[in-house]
């Protein structure tokens, strides 16, 4: 694959409208790789290695930048966003993948199947804008694979859930309709279901062409690069990376929300505005579970949720506090090292 338009590449108005007229003559490009030192992208000619012009953090696989001389000058606000706390105790947000369409999360017809797991992910394809696929693997080792789509596409109305035999093609072939005509899907789960196997099946030969190409890189030398943003037999694209494999949790209180909303709903009928939907009178929660509306376990998934996401939360923002007056502490040192070089200013 050299050539693509930019629609195949996942090109739409929301990236166009960003374009002011006087960048016109930028090219924009897709991101498939990020590095620390320099970027590769696809573009409407092809492959190409890009210097970046913002730290390596800011960008993230499947964004679009607009690019000129071999730098990429403009990065574009994302249509969609994955993100997690970073790693370490400095809790940072961390930019996954963007401008994912779908995110395809995969689980077995097995004791994998976790209704509170399945939660956690779609509270965060929703946070992210992006749309819920759940994929269940294994089916053809299960003779109760149309109980567990079930079990998963009561979890949520917004939910898609199919079953399928991952190492057959003609059945994985179903998930076309999610990565064709520059789609882009994510996969995640945990590690065992299935993404590998999909991934192969999904990209197949159109990515044998495109992985492990040789590349130039700044300095003229050959490397072999291997791609985050595969692109798919059915035309679309497929982000695998590795911080894919490992998402967290972090600020998605409105994907939380609705992903229970039957819950969101009843506690917003509770006589207490500050419920805590244990033994308070007239808590429209707790009644659910009397008439038997509501499962007591989906309520105790959902509190733990809520205080893993604000835990997350909060140590996010209070590293952003932290480092907001760490970089007032160093402005005001250089300052006051400015002022006393400076013999012409009272200091
Ligand atoms: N019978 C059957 N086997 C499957 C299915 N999906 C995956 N497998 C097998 O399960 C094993 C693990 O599959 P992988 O694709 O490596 O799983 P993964 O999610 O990529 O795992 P990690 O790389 O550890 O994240 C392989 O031996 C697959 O052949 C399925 O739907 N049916
Ligand atoms: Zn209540």
């Amino acid at each position: 694959m050299t050539k693509s338009t930019l629609s195949d590449l996942g090109w739409s108005d929301h990236f166009a409208r960003q374009v002011d007229p006087g960048a016109a003559s930028l090219t924009p490009a897709r991101l498939t790789e990020v590095q620390r030192d320099r970027l590769r992208a696809l573009g409407p000619d092809g492959a190409i290695t890009l210097i970046p012009t913002e730290p390596a953090g800011a960008y993230a696989v499947g964004d679009w930048v607009l690019c000129e001389d071999g730098r990429a000058l403009t990065r574009l606000a994302a249509r969609t966003e994955l993100a997690r706390r970073a790693a370490g105790r400095e809790a940072r947000v961390q930019r996954i993948a963007a401008n994912v369409d779908t995110l395809g999360i995969v689980t077995s017809c097995n004791a994998d199947f976790n209704p509170s797991r399945l939660e956690r992910y779609l509270a965060m394809a929703l946070a992210a804008d992006c749309l819920p696929l759940v994929v269940l693997t294994k089916a053809d080792q299960s003779d109760t694979a149309e109980g567990f789509r079930r079990q998963a596409a009561r979890l949520s109305p917004l939910v898609t859930a199919l079953t399928l035999d991952a190492t057959d093609p003609e059945e994985v072939a179903r998930l076309h309709p999610w990565c064709r005509d520059g789609q882009t899907l994510a996969l995640v789960g945990s590690s065992g279901v299935g993404k590998t196997t999909l991934r192969n099946a999904l990209s197949g030969d159109a990515a044998a062409a495109t992985q492990g190409i040789r590349a130039d890189d700044a300095k003229g030398r050959h490397t072999t690069t291997f791609r985050s943003l595969v692109p798919t037999r059915a035309g679309g694209w497929l982000i695998d990376t590795p911080g894919m494999r490992e998402l967290q949790l972090t600020e998605m209180q409105e994907g939380i929300d609705e992903v229970f909303e039957d819950i969101s709903e009843l506690a917003a009928r509770c006589r207490f505005s500050d419920c805590r939907h244990a033994e308070e009178p007239g808590c429209a929660v707790q009644g659910a579970i009397a008439q038997g509306t509501l499962d007591p376990e989906r309520l105790r998934r959902w509190e733990k949720l809520r205080r893993e996401d604000l835990y997350n939360s909060e140590t996010v923002a209070e590293a952003r506090a932290r480092q907001k007056g760490f970089a007032r502490m160093v402005k005001g040192a250089q300052s006051k090292g400015r002022r006393k070089r400076d013999p012409n200013r009272a200091g």
